[in-house]
C-alpha cells in the first residue's frame, strides 16, 4: 500500500481533477473544486486550471485524441479519458507547467485506478506522441472550439466576424460580476471593482471564494452576470406593484425585483434551489413570498402587474463559465426547451393582469429560444403585444437593442465598454392589452 506521505507531489490534485472532469464528461455541470475537495489553495487553483483548460479546449483535444488513439477511446476504462484530457491540456496548452509532470503523473494516476490500470502503457505512449507533436497541436484552429451543432446557427445569427470574439471569450473565461444593493463608492473601492452598467460592478477575480470578498456576509451584493442583470431592470412598474418571478431560483432576479420596490412572489419547481433562494434572500435581508410549484400550471388567486419569466433553456450563453454546455446540448435538447418555454410563456401570460408587463428572458444564444419565440408568442397569445425596449434604457449597451426593441447580448460584447465580455442573453418585453 502506498502511504499518503510517499505519494508523488501533484498526484492528489490530478486525481481530484480527473474525478471532477469525468463527472462533467458524463453530463454534469462544471462546478470548480472547492476547499472541501482540495484544502490547499495552490493545488486547488492548479486543478481547476487543468479542468477548465480541458473543457475550454475540448474541441481541439477531441481532434488530438482522434489523431492519436487509433482504436478510439477504450470503453469502461474508469478515469482514463479524464486523465488523458487533463494531461493533453497541460502538455499542449499549458506549457508553463512543464511536460515531465504531465507524463509522469498521468501514468501514476492511471495506475491508481483499478479500471484503468491496464491502460497505463497506452497512456504513456499516447502522451509521448502528443509531446512530439505539441507544436503542431498547439496551433490548431480555434474553429474547432465550437461544435458544428452551434457554429452554423451562430454564424447565421451573429455573422462570421463575431465568432473569433466568441472563441476568445470561451478561452478567457468570465470575470466576476456583482449586483450591488447600494451603489457605495467605498465598497466598490474595497472590492477593487469597476462599475459596468447601472448597479453592476466587475472584479477580475477567478480563484478567491466569493464568501471571502468584502460585503458578502453583510449581504451588500449578490453574484450576477452583467447580462443576467438586464431583464429585471426593464420591468419599469410603480413601486409596490405585484410581481411574479417565475423560475426564480437561486434568486438573482428576485433580489433585483425586491430592490426595485415591488411586492414579489418567487416561484420555482425545484425545492432544493428554492431553499438556496431563501438563504440568498435572508443574507440580503430581503423578503418575498416563495412558492414551490410548476410554472406551467400555477394558477394564482389574483393576477399580477408584472411577470418575469427567466425560462429554463439550453444555457449556451453561459459558455464562458460553463464551457461544457456547448458539448452537452444537442439540437433535440434545444427543441425540447423551445416546447417547454412556450408552455411556460402561455401560463406566464395567464397570470398577468390587463395592462401588466411581461418579461421573457433566456441565457441562450439560440434564436429558436429567443427572437423566434417572440414571433410565436405574438401569433399564439391574443392580447399580448410587444412593449419595445429603447436604446436609452440600455445605457452602456445601446447596441444590444434591435429594431423590434428586443435585447440580445453575446459574449463578444463589452458592457459599459469593459473588457471581459458578458453572457449571451435574450430579453423581450411584452404588455397585456
Ligand atoms: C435560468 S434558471 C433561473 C435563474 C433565476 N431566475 C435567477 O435569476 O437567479 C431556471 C430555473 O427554472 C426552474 N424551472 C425549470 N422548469 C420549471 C418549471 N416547470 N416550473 C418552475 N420552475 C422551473 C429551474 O429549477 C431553475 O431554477
Amino acid at each position: 500500500m502506498t502511504s499518503k506521505k510517499s505519494e508523488p507531489a501533484g498526484l492528489a490534485l490530478r486525481l481530484a481533477a480527473a474525478e471532477r472532469l469525468r463527472s462533467v464528461l458524463n453530463g454534469d455541470n462544471f462546478v470548480p473544486l472547492g476547499p472541501t475537495e482540495l484544502a490547499d489553495g495552490r493545488d486547488r487553483a492548479l486543478a481547476n486550471r487543468l479542468i477548465t483548460t480541458a473543457l475550454r479546449r475540448q474541441g481541439q483535444i477531441n481532434f488530438i485524441i482522434h489523431a492519436l488513439l487509433d482504436k478510439g477511446m477504450p470503453g469502461k476504462s474508469g478515469t482514463f479519458e479524464a486523465v488523458l484530457r487533463l494531461s493533453l491540456a497541460q502538455l499542449v496548452f499549458l506549457p508553463d507547467l512543464g511536460a515531465h509532470s504531465a507524463l509522469f503523473l498521468a501514468v501514476e494516476a492511471t495506475k491508481r485506478d483499478p479500471k484503468a490500470r491496464h491502460l497505463s502503457g497506452l497512456m504513456n505512449a499516447v502522451l509521448r506522441r502528443a509531446q512530439a507533436n505539441s507544436a503542431k497541436f498547439g496551433t490548431l484552429s480555434d474553429d474547432l472550439l465550437i461544435p458544428d451543432t452551434f457554429g452554423d446557427t451562430w454564424v447565421d445569427a451573429y455573422g462570421e466576424a463575431a465568432i473569433p470574439a466568441f472563441t476568445e471569450a470561451l478561452l478567457a473565461g468570465a470575470p466576476l460580476d456583482l449586483t450591488l444593493k447600494d451603489n457605495d463608492a467605498e465598497l466598490i473601492a474595497e472590492l477593487g471593482a469597476t462599475p459596468v452598467m447601472a448597479d453592476t460592478v466587475r472584479i477580475d477575480m477567478r480563484d478567491r471564494p466569493v464568501e471571502a470578498l468584502p460585503g458578502y456576509a453583510e449581504g451588500r451584493w449578490w453574484v450576477q452576470d452583467a447580462a443576467s442583470a438586464i431583464p429585471a431592470r426593464l420591468l419599469k412598474l410603480e413601486q409596490g406593484a405585484r410581481v411574479l418571478d417565475l423560475c426564480a431560483a437561486p434568486g438573482g432576479k428576485t433580489a433585483q425585483l425586491i430592490k426595485a420596490g415591488y411586492a414579489v412572489t418567487a416561484l420555482d419547481s425545484d425545492a432544493r434551489r428554492m431553499e438556496r433562494l431563501r438563504e440568498n434572500l435572508a443574507r440580503l435581508d430581503y423578503n418575498a413570498e416563495t412558492i414551490t410549484a410548476d410554472a406551467g400550471t400555477f394558477g394564482p388567486n389574483s393576477l399580477y402587474d408584472g411577470v418575469l419569466l427567466d425560462a429554463p433553456c439550453s444555457a449556451t450563453g453561459t459558455f464562458r463559465r460553463h464551457p461544457e454546455v456547448v458539448w452537452h446540448r444537442s439540437v433535440a435538447d434545444v427543441q425540447g426547451r423551445v416546447r417547454l418555454q412556450r408552455a411556460l410563456l402561455t401560463n406566464a401570460f395567464r397570470c398577468l393582469d390587463a395592462g401588466g408587463v411581461l418579461i421573457y428572458c433566456v441565457c441562450s444564444l439560440e434564436p429558436a429560444e429567443g427572437e423566434e419565440q417572440v414571433s410565436w408568442a405574438l401569433d399564439s397569445l391574443p392580447g399580448l403585444e410587444l412593449y419595445p425596449v429603447t436604446a436609452d434604457e440600455m445605457a452602456g449597451l445601446e447596441s444590444a437593442v434591435d429594431q423590434r426593441g428586443l435585447v440580445r447580448t453575446h459574449p463578444g460584447m463589452a458592457p459599459g465598454g469593459q473588457a471581459g465580455g458578458m453572457d449571451g442573453f435574450f430579453v423581450a418585453r411584452f404588455r397585456r392589452r
